[in-house]
């Protein structure tokens, strides 16, 4: 058996057949995802275990026959069983698989399939935007590997309180919002081990009070990753934002962000455009920078909602760095985020 994988027993024999398989939809292999709990060579038969991942049947067959491939092809043996768990119901509050955030009504991440589109921009702008219709809204900043809420809230160098065995969120704009970066110290910068990601995850979503909460937005990373698998494991998603840039690249990235989300049976809210297009205050005319309006044909041939469009606007880059967002909300650039806001509130009331 291996050392390296104390905490999953896994033979060694069978490590690098599991390291070459991939959940389908997502970049990472499922060992380094902690996707494989127990993996054994018994008397001419393999047999593995896999935490329960709430998926569709077709995905779960496809991974268990992966799997049995790679197994087969690797160790000869001809026998091979791979057990992956459906996950238990959501509101039965167990200690593993997805189960609901105490006192958090709905749960909303925002992605990207690519870094640099403005995912966390909409996130924080559209938290901001539901709160000032009444909702009561908090944010969590999933990117473990650059948060960047702290600094768009204008809340760096603060450290949150305990409050009995919970974490205190802290209080910023009339959000209740956590990060890493609360946690640790600027600059610090963290190499995050498969076995912490999920740790991590888990502690942010549960072990924060966040109770009472209409909404809880999550910043996830960019692309598809550990953190998302882990976050599907430990919370059931009302609907997921994808952010994209109008860029051919961009939106291939975003194919994969919305492919990610339906082979974890996470329902979308739709897809936003960001950067569509620039007004110059100076000639007054309209910039098309990065070919703006070709999102909307894609959410048409996915078969998922088209949330609208933001343009590019200097002033929001220069207020986020400064972690102004009620300024944001309340001027022309907030409009933007006020109309996807009222989209997203539709879709969440459109639940009840
Ligand atoms: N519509 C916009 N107009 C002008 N600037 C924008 C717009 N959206 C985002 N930005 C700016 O673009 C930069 C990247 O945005 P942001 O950090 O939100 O992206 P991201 O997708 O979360 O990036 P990553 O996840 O890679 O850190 C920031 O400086 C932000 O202020």
């Amino acid at each position: 058996m291996s050392d390296k994988n104390q905490e999953f027993p896994i033979d060694q024999e069978l490590e690098a057949p599991l390291k070459k398989v991939r959940y389908p939809g997502f970049d990472m292999d499922i060992l380094s995802m902690q996707l494989v709990t127990e993996a054994r060579l018994l008397e001419g038969k393999a047999v593995i275990q896999l935490r329960p991942v709430s998926a569709p049947p077709e995905v779960r067959e496809e991974l268990e026959n992966q799997i049995a491939a790679m197994v087969r092809e690797a160790t000869g043996v001809a026998e091979v069983e791979v057990h992956s768990p459906e996950p238990p119901q959501p509101k039965k509050q167990e200690e593993k698989g997805p189960h609901a955030i105490d006192g958090v009504k709905w749960v909303v991440p925002v992605a990207s399939g690519k870094g640099g589109v403005g995912k966390s921009t909409v996130a924080v702008n559209l938290a901001m935007a539901l709160s000032s219709q009444g909702l009561k809204v908090g944010i969590l900043d999933l990117d473990l590997y650059g948060p960047s809420v702290p600094m768009m809230l204008g809340v760096t160098g603060v450290q949150p309180d305990a409050v009995g065995d919970k974490i205190a969120p802290i209080m910023a704009h009339g959000l209740k919002a956590m990060s890493v970066g609360f946690l640790i110290k600027a600059d610090t910068a963290l190499i995050w081990r498969g076995p912490l990601v999920m740790k991590a995850v888990r502690q942010l979503l549960h072990e924060v009070a966040w109770a009472p909460l209409d909404v809880l937005i999550l910043d996830l990373p960019p692309g598809t990753g550990d953190v998302q698998i882990s976050m599907a494991q430990e919370v059931p998603i009302t609907g997921a934002v994808v952010v994209t840039t109008p860029q051919d690249v961009a939106l291939t990235d975003a194919i994969k962000g919305v492919d990610m989300f339906r082979q974890v049976n996470a329902p979308l809210m739709g897809i936003v455009e960001n950067m569509s297009y620039f007004n110059c205050p100076d000639c007054g005319s309209r910039h098309e920078i990065f070919g703006h309006g070709s999102v909307k044909p894609l959410c048409e041939k996915l078969g998922v909602p088209y949330l609208g469009e933001i343009p590019l606007d200097p002033t929001l880059r220069q207020l986020a760095d400064l972690g102004q967002p009620k300024t944001v909300l309340e001027s022309p650039a907030g409009e933007p985020y006020r109309e996807l806001a009222k989209k997203v509130m539709a879709q969440l009331q459109s639940q009840d």
